[in-house]
């Protein structure tokens, strides 16, 4: 009898402690009437469990995917072994609002979900038991760190003043492009641009506006070109451009296109109106460079005609 007596009050601390601790739990039968539902699920989800009680799931939560979960839980009672998904594959059964302060980054609250197959007498799986843990903190530090990391590798791609390509990245692309370029033979043209008499702004000016400057100049060619077409910032006040598919005379349009929006352009800055000019250089690659630096030199080259020339103007390498 006090045996008995033991037994009935370590039943009901059991029952107490599985309504009270921070696990969902919830006993299906195996249509999905559900059978347990206890004070974490009661809490988040403002159900009560005699209001759920033999219900079915599904029509009491229409978002859970009917399909997946139906799936796992044939599973589970097929093999009568436990089931996990983690809030990686999917974050979450029960879509509840996160109610976390210091995750309150996080609208719903991710879980972690475990099924386990409850046998009845027979030994027969008769029912399931779903385990909802609440891994919002767990999931919201991974996503901040995830976007931390996909800014970093953005910030040592680019060039910080003018989110350009940065000159390592930009080079290794002029690779590529000239690697494409021998394996198909398609036209494409490598564009390098320098703003004249930059040193002239900056000491009139100052380093502030000449940046300014440098700034106006990458918006400007950016906007001029299309998705495909990459800039980068290759010095100081120095740029190039990779034309994927574009032969010397589709770059020179681009290029005047270019030079002109700038030589209109009045960039407004704290200490002055600043006007300036481009000069161009233009290198369709053909089949005489040995290497993508050859073919650079080509494009400088060009430049340097463009500035020997008289400065704001565009030259094709060769002509
Ligand atoms: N403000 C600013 N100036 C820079 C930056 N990088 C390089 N410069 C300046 O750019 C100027 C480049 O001058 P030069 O190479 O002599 O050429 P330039 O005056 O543009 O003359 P040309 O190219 O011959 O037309 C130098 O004064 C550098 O200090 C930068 O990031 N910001």
């Amino acid at each position: 009898m006090a045996f008995k007596q033991v037994e009935a009050d370590s039943f009901h601390w059991l029952v107490d402690m599985l309504e009270s601790v921070e696990v969902g739990l919830v006993v299906l039968d195996l249509d999905f009437r559900v059978q347990v539902w206890n004070g974490f699920m009661e809490n988040h989800s403002g159900i009560t469990a005699s209001r759920i009680r033999e219900k079915v799931l599904f029509d009491v939560f229409p978002d859970i995917p009917k399909a997946w979960l139906s799936r796992k839980v044939d599973a589970v009672a097929l093999l009568n072994t436990r089931a996990f998904t983690s809030w990686e594959q999917r974050p979450y059964l029960f879509k509840f609002r996160n109610t976390r302060p210091i995750t309150g980054t996080e609208e719903y609250m991710f879980q972690n979900l475990t099924i386990s197959p409850l046998s009845g007498p027979s030994g027969e799986v008769e029912k399931v038991c779903l385990m909802v843990y609440d891994v919002t903190n767990i999931a919201s530090s991974k996503r901040a760190l995830e976007r931390a990391n996909a800014q970093l590798a953005k910030l040592s791609t680019t060039d910080r003043l003018t989110g350009l390509l940065n000159r390592g990245t930009w080079e290794n692309l002029v690779d590529a492009e000239y690697e494409r370029y021998r394996r198909y033979g398609h036209a494409t043209s490598l564009v390098m641009f320098d703003i004249d008499h930059f040193k002239k702004v900056n000491d009139s000016y100052g380093h502030l506006a000449g940046d300014e400057v440098i700034k106006h100049a990458a918006d400007l060619t950016k906007n001029n070109l299309r998705q495909s077409d990459t800039s980068g910032r290759y010095g100081g006040e120095e740029f190039g451009i990779i034309l994927p598919e574009t032969d010397a005379e589709g770059a020179q349009v681009i290029c005047e296109r270019i030079r002109e929006a700038m030589e209109k352009s009045v960039v407004e800055t704290s200490v002055a109106s600043i006007q300036y000019t481009i000069s161009m250089g233009i290198a369709e690659l053909s089949d005489k460079p040995e290497n993508y630096m050859q073919w650079m030199q080509q494009a400088d080259e060009a430049l340097y005609a463009a500035k020997a020339g008289g400065r704001n103007r565009v030259k094709i390498f060769g002509r």
